[in-house]
C-alpha cells in the first residue's frame, strides 16, 4: 500500500484583511505554501487594501471562542498563532482557549498596519502582557512593538539584544525582534533564553511588505507544526519570508502583498510534497543558527 505522510495542521486567530496581503489571508497561504492544513479563527473584520485600512469590526469573543473550540474538538492543531487581537476582551477569551486546548503558540503581537492605522486598542497592551504572553512559546515583536513592551527606545543591535531579553522576562520562551523596520539590513535578534543569534539577510529595496510579520510568525507556526525544533523553525522562516519579498509580485498602489508560494512559481514546478524540498532552507538556517556570532 503507498504509505501517505501524516498530515500537519495549524490554527490561526485573527483578523482579516479583504486586501490579503495580511492577517488570516497572509496566514493561510503561508500555511499551504509549507504543507501544513491550515485552520482559522477571525477576531475581526477590516475592509483594507495596501493602502490602509477603512473599517474594523470586531468579532464577539463568543463567536471567537466558538471558532476555536469547533475547529479543535474536530481537526486539532499542532501549533497555533495569534495575529490582530483587537482589544481586551478577544486577547482574554484567545487566552482562555490557549490555555484550556494547552496550544503550542506563535504570538505576533499586532499592533498597527504598515501604514499605521491602529488594529489593538491601546487599552489591550496591558492584557496582552499579562495575559497571553506568558502563554506564548515564541513571540515576534517588530522594533515599534518591542519599543511598546519594553517602554524603551529601540535603534541599536545591542539594544535590540536587550530588548530581547525585557521581553523574555514577561513569560515567553523565545524571542524574535524582527528588524524589519531598522534603516540598516533587517537582522533579526532571536534570544530562547539562553542564547542571542542573529538572523541576517539583505534589505530588499521594496514597497511591498505587506503582511511581512504575519507571513514570518504563520511560517514558524507552521514548521514547528511540522516537528522542527523551535529555533530551526525561526531561522526556516527567515528564509521562507526573505524569499516571499524577494518575488512580491508588485500589486496595488501602496505597500503590496509578498509572494507566499515563490519556491514553487519559481521553478514552475507542481507543488512537491516531499521533505527533501526544504532541505536547501534547513541548511541554510543551521547556519544562520551555528555560523553567527552568539553572547
Ligand atoms: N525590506 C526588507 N528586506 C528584507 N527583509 C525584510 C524587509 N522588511 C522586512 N523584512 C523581514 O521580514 C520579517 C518581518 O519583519 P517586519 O517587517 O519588521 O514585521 P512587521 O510586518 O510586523 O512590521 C522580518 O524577518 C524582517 O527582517
Ligand atoms: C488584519 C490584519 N492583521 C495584521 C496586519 C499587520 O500586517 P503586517 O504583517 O504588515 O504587520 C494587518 N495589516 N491586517
Amino acid at each position: 500500500m503507498e504509505q501517505t505522510s501524516p498530515t500537519y495542521r495549524a490554527l490561526t486567530i485573527a483578523g482579516s484583511d479583504s486586501g490579503a496581503g495580511a492577517g488570516i489571508q497572509a496566514d493561510l497561504k503561508t500555511f499551504a505554501a509549507l504543507g501544513v492544513y491550515g485552520l482559522s479563527a477571525l477576531t475581526a473584520i477590516t475592509a483594507q487594501n495596501t493602502q490602509g485600512v477603512r473599517a474594523v469590526l470586531e468579532l464577539p469573543s463568543t463567536l471567537i471562542t466558538a471558532q476555536i473550540d469547533a475547529v479543535l474538538e474536530d481537526i486539532g492543531a499542532d501549533a497555533a498563532k495569534t495575529g490582530m487581537l483587537s482589544s481586551s476582551a478577544v486577547i482574554e477569551a484567545v487566552a482562555e482557549c490557549v490555555q484550556r486546548w494547552q496550544l503550542r503558540l506563535v504570538v505576533d503581537p499586532v499592533m498597527r498596519a504598515k501604514g499605521g492605522d491602529p488594529l489593538l486598542a491601546e487599552e489591550a497592551v496591558e492584557t496582552l502582557r499579562t495575559r497571553l504572553l506568558p502563554l506564548a512559546e515564541v513571540i515576534t515583536p517588530n522594533l515599534p512593538e518591542a519599543e511598546v513592551l519594553t517602554g524603551s527606545r529601540i535603534e541599536t543591535l545591542d539594544e535590540m539584544k536587550e530588548a530581547a531579553r525585557v521581553i523574555h522576562a514577561q513569560g515567553p520562551q523565545h524571542v524574535v525582534i524582527k528588524g524589519g523596520h531598522r534603516v540598516e539590513e533587517p537582522v533579526d535578534i532571536y534570544f530562547d533564553g539562553e542564547q542571542i543569534v542573529e538572523l541576517r539577510a539583505e534589505r530588499i529595496d521594496t514597497p511591498h511588505t505587506h503582511g511581512t510579520g504575519c507571513t514570518f510568525s504563520a511560517a514558524i507556526a507552521a514548521l514547528i507544526a511540522r516537528g522542527r525544533p523551535v529555533g530551526t523553525a525561526i531561522a526556516g522562516a527567515k528564509q521562507y519570508i526573505t524569499g516571499a519579498i524577494q518575488h512580491a509580485p508588485g500589486i496595488g498602489h501602496g505597500h503590496g502583498p509578498v509572494e507566499h508560494f515563490w519556491m514553487y512559481t519559481e521553478q514552475g514546478t507542481p507543488l512537491p510534497t516531499q521533505e527533501q524540498h526544504w532541505s536547501p532552507w534547513f541548511n541554510r538556517a543551521k547556519e544562520q543558527l551555528h555560523g553567527t556570532d552568539t553572547h
